[in-house]
């Protein structure tokens, strides 16, 4: 079967990554996630990921408990640091060649992102890990995803999280809510589907960047994708 996507940006949950415990990083949660990478990386899919902090801090969470909520936002970015050094990592020990860039300046940690590398380190075969976001306060990683997806020019973003789509409302507060199988952009701002945020939406329609989402948890799903097969919810223009 032919891939119908060459180049994705895969946006991984950072809540997903707790697996069944509370806080922090789920050796076994983390296995998987690099066990569907290398399924579509063997398929010769130009993977660049960004990964979510929510497993370990959110800056609204920070700032709705009273502190400030750019520090807040900081100490997420910082989160997805650790999440996407833990991710290089497990990459690396199955044999990907993995290659991580932060979009804030810690150099003795990481090498900072610098897109036309980035470019070469996929086109070479690598996965691209992008790391701290976007680098700003008052973003998220699902903007991340968007901005670093449009900028290297790939086809889809696939946002793997911890429900299997789009629904008409939150499906882990309300059991009537149904799944579309896909939604365009438009409709997905208007409703406030809080699945993603508005700004990510709003991105990805500007660059008719379609979206995919997907669960994370459901095996073999990231591959079907990639091969052009229908999972999750599509939205598109
Ligand atoms: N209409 C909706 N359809 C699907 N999920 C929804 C909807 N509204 C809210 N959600 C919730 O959105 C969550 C996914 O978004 P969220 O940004 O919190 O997580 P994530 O991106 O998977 O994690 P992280 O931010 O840690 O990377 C789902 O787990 C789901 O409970
Ligand atoms: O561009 C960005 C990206 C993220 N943040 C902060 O990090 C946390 C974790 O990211 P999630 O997307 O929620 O997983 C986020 O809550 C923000 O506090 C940011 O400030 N800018």
């Amino acid at each position: 079967m032919p891939i119908k996507h060459k180049r994705i940006l895969l946006k991984l949950s950072g809540e997903a990554l707790m697996g069944d415990t509370a806080y922090g990083i789920d050796r076994g949660t983390l296995q998987a996630m690099v066990a569907d990478i290398a399924e579509i990386h063997a398929l010769g899919v130009e993977v660049a990921v960004v990964i979510g902090g929510g497993n370990i801090f959110r800056g609204m969470a920070l700032g709705a408990a009273g502190m400030d909520r750019a520090t807040g936002d900081y100490m997420g970015m910082l989160a997805t640091v650790m999440n996407s050094l833990a991710l290089q990592d497990a990459l690396k020990n199955v044999g990907i060649p993995a290659r991580a860039q932060s979009a804030l300046k810690i150099e003795q940690v990481l090498e900072p992102y610098i897109r036309p590398k980035a470019l070469r380190y996929l086109e070479e075969g690598k996965v691209v890990i992008f790391a701290a976001g976007t680098g700003n306060p008052f973003f998220t990683t699902d903007t991340a995803a968007a901005l670093r997806g449009a900028e290297i020019g790939a086809e889809i973003v696939l946002k793997a999280t911890k429900v299997d789509g789009i629904y008409t409302a939150d499906p882990k507060k309300d059991p009537n809510a149904t799944r579309y199988s896909s939604i365009s952009f438009d409709e997905a701002i208007s409703k406030n589907l809080a699945v993603m945020d508005a700004t990510a939406f709003a991105l990805c329609r500007d660059q008719k960047l379609p979206i995919r989402v997907f669960s994370i948890v459901k095996p073999g799903a990231l591959k079907r994708i990639v091969l052009g097969e229908d999972e999750g919810t599509l939205v598109h223009i």
